[in-house]
């Protein structure tokens, strides 16, 4: 749905963005992290051409927007609704008036505008509350008032800028679950970049990690975490680093409950002593990340028979 290739934005001598390549299928929560200054606002931006890009394309439901200008592009980014972390309401406009003013830019009659709004705000859980001003809204209900205006032009591509970073825990949750439900039940494909690492355990099906411009590495989480050496899953799983000479590190997919390690235990008369780890809901599923010890004499079988049955081994 949004293909980025080749990607470079220079502010003067300031390279923001260093050659990024992105593929976000549709219908799907792709998150984009990394830390201040890696670039991710400013690839954000680029994605829907508030900034021109100094090199490469970037492709949005098979059209090129770099390869467009005036009218045409104002057109085709009217499919692309964007969130921001501080909302950008205007003050002065009730909360139906915020949610109205893209549907006025584009023209839409006064009545369809009236409908239009309502259902929008009903979508977010904001319903009655249209004649309210941003002032009496707390964070989080200006926040879906922000989601509302941005699925006014019914955008294919929703894209986040740090939408819950303004939010206390519980709220971010609740923000994150109504665009998880906005993507399964209007297909929307969301881009969003973040620093948090909660957004992408929580939502994300897919994800980019970026650092000084460049993409380290990204695809689908489940993907990542099966690759050795994934810094997603370091991130993700925070074990001390670098691992203790001997040290195994098992990560699982799956039924956390099935007990493969004290079946190798057992089969190959090995010891165990376990030296940290976690299990973390991730959208896909739960994973699970050890680090043991194993003595014995059978421990090379022991570590074949846990790779057999699927789990990541890497052995430090
Ligand atoms: N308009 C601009 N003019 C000059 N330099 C800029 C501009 N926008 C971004 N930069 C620079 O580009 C680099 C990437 O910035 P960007 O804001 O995209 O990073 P980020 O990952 O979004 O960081 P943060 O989370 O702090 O916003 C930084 O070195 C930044 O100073």
């Amino acid at each position: 749905m949004i293909q980025v290739s080749g990607l470079r934005k220079s502010y003067g001598g300031t390279v923001a963005l260093d050659g990024v390549d992105l593929n976000v299928r549709q219908g799907e929560v792709y998150g984009v992290v990394g830390q201040s200054g890696a670039g991710k606002s400013t690839l954000l931006r680029c994605v829907n051409l508030l900034e021109r890009p100094s090199a490469g394309t970037v492709t949005v439901a098979g059209q090129d927007l770099t390869a467009l200008r005036g009218k045409d592009l104002n057109r085709a980014r009217q499919r692309i609704g964007m969130i921001h972390q501080h909302f950008a309401l205007l003050s002065s406009r009730t909360v139906a008036g915020n949610v109205s003013f893209p549907l006025e830019v584009m023209g839409v009659p006064r009545a369809e505008r009236r409908r239009r709004v309502g259902e929008l705000l009903d979508l977010v859980g904001l319903g009655g509350r249209g004649g309210d001003h941003p002032h009496q809204l707390s964070g989080g209900q200006k926040q879906r008032v922000g989601i509302a205006r941005a699925l006014a032009g019914n955008p294919s591509v929703l894209l986040s800028d740090e939408a819950t970073s303004a939010l206390d825990p519980g709220t971010t949750q609740s923000i994150l679950a109504l665009l998880r439900r906005l993507n399964a039940e209007l297909g929307l494909t969301i881009l969003l970049i973040t620093h948090e690492m909660d957004v992408v355990k929580s939502i994300c099906d897919s994800v980019a990690i970026m650092s000084g411009g460049r993409v380290e590495e990204s695809g689908p989480i489940g993907d990542l975490i099966r690759t050795p050496g994934s810094r997603l899953t370091r991130e993700i799983f925070p074990l001390p680093d670098p691992a203790p000479a001997g040290s195994v590190t098992l990560t699982f997919t799956g039924d956390p409950r099935q007990p493969l390690v004290s079946e190798a235990v057992r089969k190959f008369d090995v010891d165990v002593s376990i030296l940290g780890g976690s299990i973390e809901d991730l959208a896909g599923g739960s994973v699970g990340r050890l680090r043991v010890a194993f003595s014995g004499e059978q421990v090379p079988a022991a570590l074949t028979y846990l790779r057999e049955r699927g789990l990541l081994v890497e052995t430090s």
